[in-house]
C-alpha cells in the first residue's frame, strides 16, 4: 500500500497533517473574528451576529453530508479534497474582500457607503467556505485513516491523536494572529480595524493547504469511489421500512431486526452493513447538545468577553484571542490524558473508552450599565463650577447640597422647569447623545464640557476632541484601556490632564471655569463615570474553558477515531459525516434558543443550556453502556466467506444463472474491498 514508511507511519500523512494544520487554521482564523465583524464591520445586534454566526458553522457541518457523497460515489476522496479546497480559498478571499471599507467608501468618512455590497459578498464568500471546509472534512480525516494497512491499528489510532494536535495547533495559532490582524488600523484613505487582513492570512493559509496535498499527491493510497453508497443505503432503509409495513399482520413471522424486511432485495452483506452505520447513528442522538454549548465559545462568550476586563498584566487579550484557551488546553489535556489517565483508567480494569463526556458552563455576569432614563424621562446633570458648595432645589426633590467642582446626575420627567439655578451650576442635559450601551472592543468613551468662558481644543496621542466653544461639549472619542494625556489648549496657552482607563467604561469631563493654563490643570477637571469599567475579568472564563476543553477531550478526539472504526469500509467518509452532522444539529439548537426563545437573561439561557446537557449525559452514559463494539472488516470477512460458499452451492444448482447476477451485482463492493485489504497488506 505504502511503500514509503517513517517510523512505521507511511510518509504520505505527513502531506494530510500539514494540509490539516494549514486549513484549520484558515477556518478558525477566519472564525475567530467573524462575530466581531458582523457586529463592528456589518454594524448587526448581538442577536443577529450569533444567529447569522451559528447559522455558518451549522452549514459548515451540514456540507459534510454533500463531501461524503461526491467522496465515495463519484470522484474519490483525493479529487473531492483538491476541487473543495479550491472553492474554500475563492471563499476566504471573498471574505478578505467584503472587509476593505475602501471599496465603497466614496465620501472617504472611513465607514462604507454600500453596507449591501459587503454584506452579499461576504455571505457568498461564507457558503464558498462552507461548501469547501465541510465539504473536505470528512474525506481529509477517512482518507488520512486510508493510507493504514490493516495490520497497523496502532499507527492509525495515533494518526487520529497527532490529527486532533495539529487542528489545534493551527488553531491555536490563528487565533492568536487573527485579532491581532484585526486590531491594527489599515484602508486606503481612510484608517479602519484591519478586518481585510484579518481575512487575508487565512485566505493564503488555504492556499498554502492546497499546494502541500497536491505535493503529496504522489504518495497517497487512494481508493477507488464504490457508487453511490448513500443513495444505496437509503434505498435499502426505504424498502425495509415499506416491506415491514406490507407484512405488519401477525400471520408473518418477527424478524431479528427491522433492517432484516430488506433481505428479499438487498444483499446480506450491505443490510449488515446498514445495521453497524445505524448502531453509531443511534448513539450519536445525544451528541448535538454538546456542540449547542461547545461552540458558543465563538459567539456568546466572546461578546461577553469585549464586556470583561482583559488586563492580565503584562498581556491584554482581545475578546476574541479568550477562544485560544481552548486548543492551548487540548494541546496541554490530549497527551496527559492519553498517556496518563486513559492507561490508568484501563490499569483499573475499567473500559473507560471516553465516550462520556461532562461538561458545565457557568455564567457570569456583571453589572456595570448605570440606570438609563425611560422614553418619557430625561437624563440631567447638575455640576457646580463655583468653589464653594451651593444648595440647589429641584422639583419635587428636597433641597440639595451641591459640593465645589461635583457633579449630580438626575432622572427627571421631561417637563419639568428649572428656576433659579445659581450661575455657577451648569445644567447639563444630555438624554439624547449619552452613551447607552457598553463602549465597542473593550474601549472607553470619552467626552469633555468646556465650562470656561473661551474655546478650549482638547487632543491625546490617540483621539482629537477638537475646539469645544464654551458651555458647549465634545463628541465621544474612543480611548484604550491604560494611562492617557490630554493636552488641553486655548490659543497659544496650554496644559495637560493625565488619567487611568480600565476596559469598556464610558467618561465626560468638565473642564471648570477656574481652570489656569500655563499651570497643572490636573485640578481644574473633573471626570465624572457615565459607564463604569468592566469589572469581572476575563480569566473569569477560563474555568468554563477547562470544563467544556475536558469534555471535548474526553469525547470528540476519540469519536472521531470511533467514527472511523466503528464503519463499514465502503461508509467511513459517510459515519464521518454522521458525526459531523451532530455539530449542525448543535448549532441549529443555539440558533433556535437566541433566534426564537429570546431569553432576556442571558444566565438564565447559559443554564437552560447546561441543564440541558446533564440531562443528555445521563442519557448518553446510558446508551454508550450498552454499546458493543465490533469489528467491521471481521464481519465483513465473515458475510464475505459465506457469500462465497453460498455461491459455489448455487453455482451446482440449475436455472440459477439469474440470481447470481443480482448477486454478483450487490457484492461488487465487496469485490473492491477484497482489492483494497489485498493491495494493503
Ligand atoms: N478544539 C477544536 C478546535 C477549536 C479551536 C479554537 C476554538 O475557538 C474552537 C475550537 C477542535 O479540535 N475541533 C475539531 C475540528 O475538527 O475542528
Amino acid at each position: 500500500l505504502n511503500e514509503k514508511l517513517v517510523c512505521g507511519y507511511p510518509l504520505s500523512i505527513f502531506f494530510i497533517v500539514v494540509n490539516e494544520f494549514c486549513e484549520r487554521f484558515s477556518y478558525y482564523g477566519m472564525r475567530a473574528v467573524l462575530v466581531l465583524y458582523f457586529k463592528y464591520f456589518l454594524r448587526w445586534d448581538d442577536d443577529l451576529a450569533t444567529s447569522i454566526y451559528h447559522t455558518f458553522v451549522a452549514l459548515c457541518y451540514l456540507t459534510p453530508i454533500l463531501g461524503a457523497i461526491v467522496a465515495d460515489s463519484w470522484l474519490g476522496k483525493f479529487k473531492t479534497i483538491i476541487y473543495l479546497s479550491i472553492v474554500y480559498a475563492v471563499g476566504q478571499v471573498a471574505m478578505a474582500v467584503s472587509a476593505i471599507h475602501d471599496i465603497t467608501d466614496s465620501d472617504r468618512d472611513g465607514t462604507p457607503d454600500s453596507m449591501t455590497f459587503h454584506i452579499v459578498l461576504s455571505m457568498v464568500g461564507l457558503f464558498l467556505i462552507a461548501l469547501g471546509t465541510g465539504g473536505i472534512k470528512p474525506c481529509v480525516a477517512a482518507f488520512g485513516g486510508d493510507q493504514f494497512g490493516e495490520h497497523q491499528d496502532r499507527q492509525r489510532r495515533t494518526f487520529f491523536s497527532v490529527f486532533y494536535l495539529c487542528i489545534n495547533g493551527g488553531s491555536l495559532l490563528s487565533t492568536i494572529i487573527t485579532p491581532v490582524l484585526r486590531a491594527q488600523e489599515c484602508g486606503i484613505y481612510s484608517k479602519q480595524k484591519c478586518y481585510s487582513l484579518a481575512f487575508g492570512v487565512p485566505a493564503a493559509l488555504m492556499v498554502v493547504a492546497l499546494v502541500v496535498f497536491i505535493i503529496g499527491s504522489g504518495m497517497y493510497y487512494k481508493a477507488e469511489p464504490q457508487g453511490n453508497i448513500m443513495l444505496d443505503v437509503c434505498k435499502c432503509i426505504g424498502f425495509a421500512i415499506k416491506n415491514r409495513y406490507r407484512h405488519r399482520s401477525k400471520q408473518y413471522p418477527k424478524r431479528q431486526h427491522w433492517m432484516d424486511w430488506a433481505e428479499e432485495k438487498y444483499d446480506k452483506l450491505l443490510i449488515a452493513q446498514i445495521k453497524m452505520v445505524l448502531k453509531v447513528l443511534f448513539l450519536y442522538i445525544p451528541l448535538p447538545m454538546f456542540w449547542t454549548l461547545f461552540d458558543q465559545k465563538g459567539s456568546r462568550w466572546t461578546l461577553q468577553a469585549t464586556t470583561m476586563d482583559g488586563n492580565f498584566g503584562a498581556l491584554v487579550i482581545q475578546p476574541d484571542q479568550m477562544q485560544t484557551v481552548n486548543p492551548i488546553l487540548i494541546l496541554t489535556l490530549v497527551p496527559i490524558m492519553d498517556s496518563l489517565i486513559y492507561p490508568l483508567i484501563k490499569k483499573c480494569g475499567l473500559n473507560f473508552t471516553s465516550n462520556f463526556y461532562f461538561s458545565f458552563i457557568l455564567s457570569n455576569f456583571q453589572k456595570t450599565l448605570p440606570t438609563f432614563p425611560s422614553t418619557s424621562q430625561s437624563q440631567l446633570k447638575l455640576l457646580n463650577m463655583g468653589s464653594n458648595s451651593v444648595t440647589v432645589k429641584l422639583p419635587g426633590n428636597d433641597a440639595l447640597i451641591l459640593p465645589a467642582a461635583q457633579v449630580y446626575p438626575f432622572i427627571n420627567n421631561c417637563n419639568t422647569k428649572f428656576t433659579n439655578l445659581l450661575p455657577e451650576v451648569i445644567l447639563f442635559k444630555s438624554a439624547t447623545n449619552d452613551l447607552t450601551s457598553k463602549p465597542q472592543e473593550g474601549n472607553n468613551a470619552i467626552r469633555f464640557v468646556n465650562g470656561m468662558k473661551t474655546a478650549v481644543n482638547v487632543s491625546t496621542a490617540a483621539a482629537d476632541f477638537g475646539l469645544i466653544e464654551p458651555f458647549y461639549y465634545s463628541n465621544y472619542s474612543q480611548i484604550k484601556n491604560g494611562k492617557a494625556t490630554f493636552t488641553l489648549r486655548s490659543g497659544s496657552q496650554s496644559c495637560e490632564y493625565s488619567t487611568n482607563f480600565g476596559f469598556g467604561s464610558s467618561y465626560t469631563f468638565f473642564i471648570h471655569s477656574t481652570l489656569v493654563f500655563g499651570s497643572n490643570c490636573q485640578d481644574s477637571v473633573t471626570a465624572v463615570e457615565d459607564i463604569k469599567p468592566n469589572s469581572v475579568h476575563m480569566a473569569l472564563q477560563i474555568p468554563q474553558y477547562f470544563f467544556i476543553t475536558a469534555g471535548e477531550v474526553m469525547f470528540s478526539v476519540t469519536g472521531l477515531e470511533f467514527s472511523y472504526s466503528q464503519a463499514p469500509s465502503n461508509m467511513k467518509a459517510v459515519l464521518q459525516a454522521g458525526w459531523l452532522f451532530t455539530v449542525a444539529i448543535g448549532n441549529f439548537i443555539v440558533l433556535i434558543v437566541a433566534e426564537l426563545a429570546k431569553i432576556p437573561k442571558q444566565w438564565a439561557e447559559y443554564v437552560l443550556f447546561a441543564s440541558l446537557l446533564v440531562a443528555v449525559c445521563v442519557i448518553f452514559s446510558i446508551m454508550a453502556y450498552f454499546y458493543t463494539y465490533i469489528d467491521p472488516t471481521e464481519i465483513e470477512a465473515q458475510f464475505k466467506k459465506k457469500i462465497n460458499e453460498d455461491d459455489e452451492d448455487d453455482k451446482s444448482k440449475p436455472g440459477k444463472a439469474e440470481v447470481e447476477m443480482v448477486k454478483r451485482d450487490s457484492i461488487k463492493c465487496h469485490d473492491e474491498y477484497d482489492k483494497a485489504t489485498q493491495t494493503k497488506m
